[in-house]
C-alpha cells in the first residue's frame, strides 16, 4: 500500500472528453500536493517491460570493459554507458552505487545541427547486443507518445491550449534510462544511497521499476516515504522545468533510492524534456499579481546542462575547462 494517488488513465485513450476532464483533474491534485503519483491503464505493454528488463540484465551483465566501449564520459552529447560511481545526485553524500545506459533523440553524425556542435545532439550509442537498438529505439518514441498525452491531459488542468506541449516536444532532448542498482551488501557500501536525494530536472519523469523496492518520496512534513513496486503502473513525478513553467504550482519532489540488501533493482525512467530551444518561462494561468512569476526565464538546454554540470563530476570538470 502506498498513499500516493494511483490514477487510471485509460480514458485519455477514448474520445469522451468528460473522461479526459477527470483524469485532468486527479493530475491537477496530485501534482499539487504531491508532485508523485502512479499510472495505470497506459499504453506500454506488460511483455515490452518483460523484454526491457531482459535486455537490461544482458547488458549489466556483461564485463565492465564491454560496456565501457560506449563510456558517457567519452561522450560530447551524453549518451551510453555510465559506470557505478559517475553519478552523484546529493552532493553531501558519496556517489550514488548504480550503473546506468542513457539514449535520447538519435540525431545522425551529418545531421546539420550536430554538425553544428549543437548540445546534447547526436547520434544514440548503443551496445553490441542483437535486437537491442531496435528495442529501445521503438521504446523511446512509445514513451515519448504516452509523455505526450500525460501531457495534453495537464494542457486541460491549467487551461492552456490542448498542443501546447506537443509543439514543444518536437525533437525532444528527454532521455530514457536504465539503472541497475547492484546490492547493498558489503561493509563498504552498506550507507551508500542507490541515488542520492534529488529533484528531476525536465518536466515529467516516468518511471518503470522492478519488484524490488527501495524508491522514496519526500512528503510535505519532510518525511521519507516508499514508493513501492505496483505491478503494471509507472511512477510519474514533476521535474523542475515543469515547476518552473508552473510557478511551483506543480512541485518537483524530492525523492531517492535507498538500494535493497541482497537483491540487485532495474529501473527504467523515461525524462520527459522540451525542444532545447523551448523558453521556459512562467506560464499564463500561473501568475497573478499576488503571485508574480518566481523564475527567470531560461531555455531548456541552458537548464538542462546547468544541471548536469551540478551532477556528474567529468561535465564539471568540462565546464571548468570550456569556461
Ligand atoms: O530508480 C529509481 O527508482 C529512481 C531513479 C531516479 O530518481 C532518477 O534516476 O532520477
Ligand atoms: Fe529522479
Amino acid at each position: 500500500m502506498t498513499t500516493l494517488p494511483l490514477i487510471d488513465i485509460a480514458p485519455l485513450y477514448q474520445t469522451d472528453e468528460a473522461g479526459h476532464l477527470e483524469v485532468a483533474r486527479q493530475i491537477d491534485a496530485a501534482c499539487r500536493e504531491w508532485g508523485f503519483f502512479y499510472i495505470q491503464g497506459h499504453s506500454i505493454s506488460a511483455e515490452r517491460l518483460a523484454q526491457l528488463s531482459d535486455y537490461a540484465r544482458r547488458f549489466f551483465g556483461q564485463p565492465a570493459e564491454r560496456k565501457l566501449a560506449i563510456d558517457i564520459t567519452r561522450s560530447a552529447h551524453h549518451r551510453g554507458y555510465g559506470a557505478v560511481a559517475t553519478e552523484q545526485l546529493d552532493p553531501n553524500e558519496p556517489c550514488d552505487l548504480k550503473e546506468t545506459f542513457d539514449m535520447g533523440f538519435h540525431m545522425s553524425a551529418d545531421h546539420p545541427q550536430v554538425l553544428a556542435g549543437q548540445p546534447l545532439r547526436g547520434p544514440n550509442r548503443h551496445p553490441d547486443l542483437d535486437g537491442w537498438a531496435e528495442l529501445m529505439e521503438t521504446h523511446y518514441r512509445d514513451m515519448h507518445e504516452l509523455a505526450c498525452t500525460l501531457l495534453r491531459a495537464v494542457t486541460l488542468a491549467l487551461g492552456i491550449e490542448r498542443d501546447f506541449f506537443d509543439k514543444r516536444f518536437v525533437e525532444p532532448i528527454s532521455v530514457f534510462r536504465m539503472i541497475h542498482y547492484p546490492p547493498r551488501s558489503t561493509a563498504s557500501s552498506i550507507d551508500q544511497k542507490g541515488a542520492g536525494a534529488h529533484t528531476d530536472y525536465g518536466c515529467v519523469t516516468l518511471l518503470h521499476q522492478d519488484a524490488a523496492g527501495g524508491l522514496q518520496v519526500q512528503n510535505v512534513r519532510g518525511e521519507w516515504i516508499d514508493a513501492p513496486p505496483l505491478e503494471g503502473t509507472f511512477v510519474v513525478n514533476i521535474g523542475d522545468m515543469m515547476a518552473r513553467w508552473s510557478n511551483d504550482r506543480y512541485k518537483s519532489t524530492p525523492h531517492r533510492v535507498i538500494s535493497p540488501l541482497g537483491v540487485d533493482r532495474y529501473s527504467m525512467p523515461f525524462f520527459a524534456e522540451p525542444h532545447p530551444d523551448t523558453l521556459i518561462s512562467c506560464l499564463p494561468g500561473c501568475h497573478t499579481p499576488d503571485n508574480p512569476p518566481k523564475y527567470a526565464p531560461v531555455t531548456a538546454s541552458d537548464y538542462l546542462l546547468s544541471r548536469f554540470a551540478d551532477t556528474y563530476a567529468y561535465r564539471r570538470a568540462e565546464q571548468a575547462t570550456a569556461g
